[in-house]
């Protein structure tokens, strides 16, 4: 039997930082670059899974399992070609505990991800779908897209479709929270730290308006190997969160389109400042996130009602939204949209007919940009032209929307 899931990759266009606050929101948009998660099982019951990239070398990861006293044990198998991989080794972790399985077949897996997620060799032909980089994991150049809540997101729906008794169904609403709940709580444990989730919503629910689930629903949940985690995880993925899910889309008529600066920035560096800032500054920061939230509110609005009409109003509300940004970074010491982006977006915004605005999403800092533009070739043209002639052309539009 095998099985076949996907998920998308992400852009929080506004709200980050703010989304950190489950009294705040984030408008995140789910992307057309997929991460895809294949797997087959086999009737050994060996108890082995293996993973595999076949994008990347040194890629397979071998995982021996074994259960006892309800908690279930994924060890790697020493390779001395490949590097662990923490965030697929919790994944299968967290979801055999969550089945707490008796009896675990083997499996292998495999893991694809659209070419957008990873800066790709400049080349005069385009690449092949899933194009092989031919380079470790760990030296691809990130775009930014969320590769890890897609992959987790999309592992998790897998392992569950595999190896549950009754497979979760996706197109079931209960069923698709529960992949949502063990999914955060996998890529939590993974990066060691529980951001908004924001990306992992995306990745299960698409594009939406965002509110956080309280962050003591996992800070409550014990280390995977003490004894009745499963019991707990089972708990903590079946209970109610009071996260918020306003599903959206990008509206007909425009797209979003990434502008990969193949640069980078440490966003836990940034949001620890930004978070400082927000504590020793608690009105001023206050009153800074209020105004945030209501401009970012301004702009969900807008485009729910896009028309023709409104662009106008939609190129000044995401300026007014860059400017609060920018405030916001000076404020706390930290370039959330530094000097040489504002270039780049304002360049862009005014420079190239049919772009309503651009932001440093997420984050911000030298990530790639997002752009808002007219949906029609004749403006994409333009802004790969525009983008190719830009700096030393080393931002490139990503194909992803
Ligand atoms: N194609 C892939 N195959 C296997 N693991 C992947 C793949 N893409 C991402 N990952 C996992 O996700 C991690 C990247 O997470 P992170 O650095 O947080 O990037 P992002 O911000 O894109 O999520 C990698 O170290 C790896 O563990
Ligand atoms: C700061 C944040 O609110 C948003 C970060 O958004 P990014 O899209 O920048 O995330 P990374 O891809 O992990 O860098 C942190 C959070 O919401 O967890």
């Amino acid at each position: 039997m095998s099985v076949a899931v996907s998920a998308p990759g992400k852009v929080l266009l506004a709200g980050g930082y703010l989304v950190l606050d489950k009294n705040y929101s984030g408008l995140v948009f789910g992307l057309s670059a997929r991460i895809h998660t294949i797997s087959t099982i086999s009737a050994s019951e060996t108890g082995a899974i293996v993973v595999r990239s076949p994008q990347f070398s040194n890629a397979t990861w071998t995982y021996a399992l074994s259960s006892s006293g309800g908690g279930v044990f994924v060890e790697q198998v020493a390779d001395k070609d490949s590097s662990d991989n923490t965030f697929v080794q919790t994944t299968i972790r967290y979801v055999l505990s969550y089945l707490s399985l008796s009896k675990i077949l083997s499996s292998e897996i495999t893991i694809l991800a659209d070419n957008d997620y990873y800066s790709q060799p400049t080349s005069t032909t385009p690449p092949q779908r899933f194009n092989n980089l031919n380079v470790p994991l760990s030296s691809a150049h990130k775009t930014g897209l969320g590769s890890s809540a897609a992959l987790v997101t999309s592992l998790t729906a897998c392992l569950l479709q595999t190896y549950s008794p009754t497979p979760l169904q996706p197109s079931v609403s209960s069923d698709l929270t529960k992949i949502h709940n063990l999914s955060q709580a996998a890529h939590c444990a993974a990066q060691g730290k529980i951001g908004s989730g924001f990306d992992v919503a995306a990745a299960v629910f698409g594009s939406c308006v965002y509110r956080r689930f309280s962050p003591s629903i996992l800070q409550a949940l014990p280390e995977a190997s003490t004894p009745g985690f499963s019991r707990e995880l089972r708990e903590a993925v079946d209970r109610s969160w009071d996260m918020g899910i306003e599903m959206t889309k990008i509206p007909g008529g425009v797209r979003v389109i990434m502008g990969d600066v193949d640069c980078g920035s440490s966003t836990p560096g940034m949001v620890k400042k930004v978070l400082a800032w927000r504590e020793s500054e608690k009105e001023a920061a206050g009153k800074r996130w209020d105004e945030i939230e209501r401009v970012n509110r301004g702009l969900i609005d807008l485009l729910a009602q896009l028309n023709e009409g409104n662009h106008e109003s939609v190129r000044k509300q995401i300026l007014d939204i860059r400017k609060n940004i920018r405030a916001m970074g000076g404020a706390a010491g930290v370039p959330i949209e530094p000097e040489e982006q504002t270039k780049l977006l304002d360049a862009v915004s005014t420079g190239v007919p049919g772009v309503l605005g651009g932001v440093v999403p997420g984050a911000g800092g030298h990530d790639a940009v997002a752009f808002v533009i007219k949906d029609d070739e004749k403006t994409v043209t333009a802004l790969k032209e525009f983008l190719a002639k830009w700096g030393d052309g080393k931002v490139k539009a990503l194909e992803t929307r």
